[in-house]
């Protein structure tokens, strides 16, 4: 099979630069204006030169000469700025149009895709990797175009005024060139282990500080903690290690490069002493090529940096580009039915976790998923958020294959509570307000009361405006979980999803949320991955799950007198030492 190449840095920048093209190309043009403005007073001094030299310097001759090597200076630097506004102005939208563009794929990407990568590297590709193209791309464009353009314009005024001076002035440019190709050597390997380094970092920070309990539990040090020291040698040794290889080059090209004198002050003194070039080309000669070296050392810089933009723009291109889970853009018609599987099969990786799975959930009852650990519970019920799609087999909602549904329409349709109560960095009132974003102040307060969390909300410091971030510490889980039950609450969503939802709760708050679910499911259809078989008792159905095959289905009756795994789990929720008296569904 052909190999798909990657397309170009620049076609990758266009790509998402959208209607901000226009802006980027006049602004490089105005860069290039600028850069050929600037050369004026390289000309004009050189004239001036050979005319002292001569002898036919006037007055007047010198006014006009500073007029213009003034007047193109001030041109060079109104152009410049018109660019450079333009082009941030240009970058900015951009940089936003790819953050917009990571945000909304992080949404349709498989779930399994988020939760397989560490935190670390989003933040990493959502804040630096794209910060890191601020700086080449407002620059970048406009000034690459322009530190060529005006340096070819000087040498081929060069060039036409005697090409042996020419050629002179270029001697140094192939002892720069090889600086360069010293420099640029496995640049692509050096970059990219960098910026993975970079990413290992990152992302083990993040681990560090959200593990950061475990850690002091664990008496792991910074030092001792391996994992992130490890990361911080390799930034700093992949660091180091490309630092090295190129200081001694880039010393080679800054030492050689500017150095044009070397070429141009011998060859010429003896093209003059030989009587084969006028003072004045001589002087020209040796004064123009000065002006065109360092606008090519910005090139030589530019060059670098833009194997940093590729690297960083495949980067987000390789994440952009990830397969997503394909729904269609428009509502479609539901039935009243709620979920049913036609010989589900799934699999995270290569090995299958659930095997044929086919049951049905009626609308309006309660469905409990039971199982031991690992035996495919919430895989079933992340199928049913619609999170994954089924490897094979279809999933049905509302007479519909899931995968027919748009994603939001779903959501609208489906309550899931996760067993990670997550609260985002903003008042707990906007917390609550996530289930239903256009829900009035009473409403919000109406669901609290009914999840049970009013009561601790209002003895917060700010009550309802007390941020969710600041208040964490000083929420408990069942606390947390039940706010995010009053955004259940409140989104009203005729299915509800709880996986596990009390699992880690304490008695007290096990009898609250109960209580808090028990208002949550009135008239719906519930389903719940439970643990606690005591709160499942009464459920419509049972499904029973063992290496993701389905081995058991039923009431709870039925399945104590003919399901054996069933009766082993019961007897064992029955025995242990922590049963608790708390409600049922
Ligand atoms: N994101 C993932 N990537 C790869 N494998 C996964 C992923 N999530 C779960 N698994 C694996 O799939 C299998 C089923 O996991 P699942 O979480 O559905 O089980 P469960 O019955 O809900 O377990 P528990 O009761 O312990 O929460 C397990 O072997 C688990 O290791």
């Amino acid at each position: 099979m052909k190999k798909k190449t990657k397309p170009g840095a620049i076609q990758q920048l266009l790509s998402y630069a959208g209607n901000n093209k226009k802006q980027l190309y006049l602004s490089t043009f105005l860069a290039t204006l600028g850069e050929l403005f600037g050369m004026a007073p390289f000309i004009t001094v050189s004239l001036l030169v050979a005319e002292l030299f001569n002898k036919t310097a006037t007055i007047q001759n010198v006014c006009i000469l500073f007029a213009v090597a003034l007047g193109g200076q001030i041109l060079k630097l109104w152009l410049t700025y018109q660019s450079s506004f333009m082009s941030h102005k240009a970058t900015y939208k951009i940089l936003k149009n790819i953050r917009s563009k990571i945000a909304d794929k992080m949404l349709r990407v498989p779930m399994g895709i988020m939760l397989d990568t560490p935190t670390g590297n989003f933040k990493n590709l959502m804040a630096d990797t794209v910060s890191k193209l601020e700086d080449s791309m407002a620059h970048f464009m406009p000034e690459i175009t322009s530190n060529v353009v005006a340096p070819l314009c000087c040498i081929l005024l060069v060039f036409i005024l005697d090409w042996r001076m020419g050629l002179a002035a270029l001697i140094t440019i192939p002892l720069g060139l090889l600086g360069y190709i010293g420099m640029m050597n496995d640049y692509v390997n050096k970059s990219t282990t960098y910026m993975k380094s970079q990413n290992a970092m990152n992302s083990t920070l993040v681990e560090y500080v959200n593990g950061i309990e475990v850690i002091k539990a664990f008496n792991q040090g910074s030092a001792s903690y391996s994992k992130f020291t490890g990361a911080i040698n390799f930034f700093h040794d992949s660091t180091l290690a490309w630092w090295k290889q190129s200081w001694l080059w880039s010393a080679v090209i800054q030492a050689v490069m500017p150095t044009t004198l070397l070429g141009t002050l011998p060859i010429g003194a003896w093209l003059y002493m030989t009587g084969t070039l006028p003072l004045s080309d001589f002087i020209t000669c040796i004064i123009l090529p000065i002006g065109f070296i360092a606008p090519l050392m910005r090139v030589g810089k530019y060059s670098e940096q833009f194997n940093m933009v590729k690297a960083c723009l495949d980067q987000i291109r390789d994440f952009i580009e990830k397969p997503e889970l394909k729904r269609p853009e428009k509502n479609v018609a539901l039935d009243e039915t709620a979920y049913r599987f036609e010989n589900v099969s799934f699999a995270y990786n290569e090995t299958e976790v659930l095997k044929n799975v086919s049951f049905e959930i009626k609308p309006g009852t309660v469905s409990a998923i039971v199982g031991p650990s690992g035996s495919g519970k919430s895989t079933i019920a992340k199928l049913m958020a619609g999170f994954w799609d089924a490897t094979k087999g279809k999933v049905i909602f509302g007479g519909k294959n899931i995968k027919e549904i748009p994603f939001a329409q779903l959501m609208g349709e489906v309550s899931y509570v996760a067993q990670d109560n997550f609260l985002f960095d903003e008042s707990i009132r906007e917390n609550i307000r996530l289930g239903k974003p256009d829900a009035t102040d009473d409403e919000v307060v109406a669901a609290a009361k009914a999840a049970c969390c009013h009561e601790f909300i209002v003895k917060l410091e700010n009550g309802y405006d007390t941020n969710a971030g600041d208040a964490g510490g000083k929420l408990s889980g069942g606390e947390r979980q039940r706010i995010t039950i009053a955004r259940a609450i409140l989104k009203n969503a005729r299915v509800i999803i709880l996986d596990e939802a009390t699992a880690y709760a304490d008695p007290e708050n096990e009898y609250l949320i109960q209580n808090a679910i028990s208002k949550l499911v009135k008239g719906k259809t519930l389903i719940v991955v439970a643990h606690r078989l005591a709160t499942i008792q009464k459920a419509d159905q049972i499904l029973v799950v063992e290496n993701g095959k389905i081995v058991g289905c039923g009431r709870q009756e039925e399945l104590l007198s003919e399901c054996p795994l069933y009766q082993r789990l019961w007897s064992d929720y029955v025995s242990s030492a922590d049963q608790v008296e708390g409600g049922t569904f």
